[in-house]
């Protein structure tokens, strides 16, 4: 099998093109796990396929390294748009991908014909506990909501970009209990889906210092969608303004992030190919 290795700021995914791959559904659990495995396979956070569609040039799906799909990925999205202007899917620099969540727009931002940047419109966030989903009083938006877990208390804000993600602020990010917190969250019973955990230390009006441990993955360098629902939820609770385009700055760099009065979240960063190769998909 073909693949493509490439990085959203650190966070990597194996790409296969399917387009000219074929898999069988029931094996891309377990080629997810096999190919994420850094001693036993090539090594990522999980496998993406860019596949045809019917409604957008291509469609993104998502595998994290526990082999669960995903409805969304921020970074993958902006690897997608490079890989599918480069393989020449697309005419424009500004096209449709299509995702589990919905459909997104991509402008892809060029350097001697290379792909360097891409700027993602992630849509509308999606507030409404339910739809995060998170158990509790439907209707409701959870923004600061008392979380109690063994015994402590925290403070929980949570945004779907389409897929769940669980928002604590802190005030010492290179503290931030990622490894302990993060995975007794990530399959707390309140959430049915499991969640993304990220955890946000506020620099100033303008910027966030962001770490993740991510559903299905663990701590990964960088998650899009996680920081555009840190975004979403510091301007909830009045750290930071609408329409103002702000500097996330994850473990593998930084994204700059808007979520502006219309209501869509834009994400503008980088996207890199590591290296291509042929896999041998165990039988
Ligand atoms: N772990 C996520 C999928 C990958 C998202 C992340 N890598 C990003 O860049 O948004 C989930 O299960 O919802």
């Amino acid at each position: 099998m073909k693949f493509t290795k490439m990085h959203g700021l650190g966070n990597s995914y194996i790409y296969v093109d399917m387009f000219k791959e074929s898999l069988q559904e029931e094996q891309l659990p377990s080629l997810a796990q096999e190919v994420a495995n850094p001693y036993t396979g090539i090594g990522s956070d999980g496998l993406i396929l860019v596949c045809p569609s019917e409604v957008a040039p291509v469609k993104m799906r998502v595998f994290n390294n526990d082999g669960s799909e995903a409805k969304n990925c921020g970074n993958g999205l902006r690897c997608v748009a490079k890989f599918s202007y480069e393989k020449g899917y697309v005419e424009d620099t500004t096209f449709m991908i299509e995702t589990l969540g919905g459909l997104v727009e991509a402008t892809v931002h060029l350097k001697e014909e290379q792909v360097v940047s891409v700027t993602v419109d992630m849509g509308l966030p999606v507030l409404e506990r339910e739809q995060i989903p998170m158990l509790g009083n439907p209707g409701e938006q959870v923004i600061n909501e008392l979380f109690e877990m063994n015994n402590e208390k925290y403070q929980l804000t949570a945004v779907s970009m389409g897929n769940p993600h669980a928002i604590m602020f802190v005030d010492d990010i290179v503290n931030a209990p990622v490894s302990s917190l993060g995975p007794m969250i990530e399959k707390d019973v309140r959430f049915p889906e499991w969640v993304n955990v990220e955890f946000v230390e506020v620099v100033n009006n303008e910027e966030l210092n962001f770490r993740v441990w991510e559903r299905g993955s663990g701590i990964t360098q960088a998650c899009g969608t996680g920081a555009c629902a840190a975004v979403v939820a510091s301007i909830l609770n009045g750290y930071l303004e609408k329409n103002k385009e702000i500097v996330v700055h994850l473990l593998g760099g930084d994204l700059t992030i808007v979520w502006k009065d219309d209501g869509h979240v834009w994400m503008t960063g980088a996207a890199e190919t590591i290296c291509t190769g042929d896999y041998i998909v165990k039988l």
